[in-house]
């Protein structure tokens, strides 16, 4: 280590004689380990913590007088899991003088001080109030950050608490709950902004102006798709405690507009045809609770596939070498202009290669567009999973397309030509105006949807998925 030192004190761990340095860096505590062969101390052993994984540092009980401190901190486990763990260091001549200079360097360190909570008490298995109060918030009481809870009490009133609150005394949002209680808050507190700026956010070529105030996200619902994408990992501990180290870069979003209204921002999956019906099914099925999910895919894969006419437009990101930044190109029309489809979906999230696959990134430029024309229904089921896994899709003409380095999309459904009189026909025609966005079903007031990707929009808390992209 060749930080400058602050501070430095012989100490002991474990039982053992330990030096503990203080830097600008973080702690470390350094010890002399007996070669296996000689009988001396002839080695030396040093354990490495930056700031944002220090916790705590507090007098273990009744024993400050003692010199004995307890710190908390996190530990970086395999395959993306992060614990608390506790050191006890005796020994220490100041305790006090310690722990005000630990405190100030946590302080310093990025860590939220204020967090707004909101708790979607039914989503998922009706867990979310249980997830916060045993584990969520004891973490938060450990590292010393002071909340401010809600808990939804009806549909859409996470996106109203989105829209109306001053967030300005936070330094964070921490959602408890599934994607779609993402999606309202995004969509909330993107109108917010852009309401308080004087920016015509209806307007789909009107530039937006990104989001300020991290979200972070307690995996509290039934798919968690996003909280695995910024965590590596669906486990509520580490989403508290990647939220506790205050890291947090900008992910990328969909806004999609229709009959010239800024309809919803999407954080996770924009779909039209298989996967809104999909979801409407799921939401008719509600009272099955998680199984509504298994079962409804079933049935999907048994029904007869119901295709759709749309014209589809798009424009790729050109990516500019003057500033590393994109340009837009033309917009390009896929052949024939109209044409029969079963799905056409996309992620905010750019496939970038590494070693023999991909890693899913919510940080990227661009996005792939997965147009599904031909294919069977269990296909299209696949090549979704295989995106999130990270696995290559691969484009078979007239069967299942991948556009590659998309920055918008325009979908214009043509809805009513066949003949609708039969009851499924009804069914056909109402199933033409909704879309997936999130998991959820929307409904759509012309046949018109424009998808515009938004760049580097929202702040989440989160682990770096892939070293060197844009923060
Ligand atoms: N108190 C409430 N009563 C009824 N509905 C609510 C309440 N709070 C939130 N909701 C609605 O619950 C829906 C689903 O929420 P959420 O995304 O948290 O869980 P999920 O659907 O089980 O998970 P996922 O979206 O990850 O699959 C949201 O559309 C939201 O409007």
């Amino acid at each position: 280590m060749n930080e400058e030192i602050i501070m430095r004190e012989s100490v002991r761990v474990k039982g053992k004689e330990t030096q503990m340095i203080l830097t600008l860096q973080g702690l470390e505590l350094r010890s002399r380990i007996r070669s296996i062969r000689r009988s001396s101390y002839n080695k030396e052993k040093a354990f490495h913590l930056n700031w944002k994984d220090i916790m705590s540092v507090r007098p273990a009980p009744n024993l400050k007088e003692a010199g004995v401190l307890l710190l908390h901190y996190i530990s970086h486990e395999t395959n993306k899991i992060l614990l608390v763990k506790t050191l006890q260091i005796q020994g220490i001549r100041n305790c006090d003088q310690w722990i005000d200079l630990i405190n100030h360097h946590i302080s310093v360190s990025g860590r939220p001080k204020r967090l707004f909570v909101v708790i979607n008490p039914i989503g998922g298995a009706g867990k979310g109030l249980h997830i916060y109060y045993d584990t969520v918030e004891p973490l938060f009481k450990l590292a010393s950050i002071e909340t401010s809870v809600i808990v939804t009490e009806r549909s859409k009133h996470a996106l109203n608490i989105a829209e109306s609150t001053d967030f300005s005394q936070f330094d964070g949002i921490v959602i408890v709950g599934g994607d779609g209680l993402y999606q309202e808050i995004l969509q909330g507190l993107t109108v917010q902004v852009q309401k308080k700026d004087g920016v015509n956010y209806n307007h789909c070529d009107q530039e937006l102006h990104k989001l300020n105030v991290p979200l972070g996200i307690i995996p509290a619902g039934t798919g968690n798709g996003v909280t695995r994408m910024i965590n590596g990992v669906i486990d509520v501990r580490t989403a508290a405690l990647n939220i506790i180290r205050g890291e947090h870069h900008r992910a990328q979003v969909f806004t999609v507009y229709n009959n010239n209204k800024l309809l919803c921002v999407c954080g996770l999956i924009f779909a039209y045809g298989m996967f809104s019906d999909l979801i409407k099914r799921t939401d008719e099925l509600r009272w099955m609770k998680r199984l509504r999910y298994p079962f409804a895919i079933i049935g999907t894969l048994m029904k007869r596939k119901r295709m759709f006419q749309a014209e589809l437009h798009y424009r790729l990101s050109v990516l500019d070498s003057m500033d590393e930044g994109s340009s837009l190109a033309e917009w390009m029309t896929i052949e024939p202009a109209i044409q029969d489809y079963c799905c056409i979906y996309a992620l905010p999230f750019e496939l970038i290669p590494k070693d023999n696959h991909n890693i899913v990134n919510p940080y990227g430029q661009h996005v792939q567009l997965i147009v599904c024309t031909g294919c069977s229904k269990l296909a299209v089921f696949k090549s979704f999973f295989d995106f999130l896994m990270g696995k290559t899709i691969t484009s078979k003409p007239g069967s299942l397309e991948v556009i590659k380095n998309i920055r918008d999309f325009k979908l214009k459904a043509v809805y009513g030509i066949q003949d609708r009189s039969s009851s499924q026909d009804v069914r056909n025609t109402a199933l033409d105006h909704l879309i997936d966005v999130d998991g959820e079903v929307l409904n759509l007031e012309t046949a018109e949807i424009i998808v515009r990707l938004q760049n580097s929009f929202v702040p989440l808390f989160g682990c770096r998925l892939l070293e060197g992209h844009q923060q």
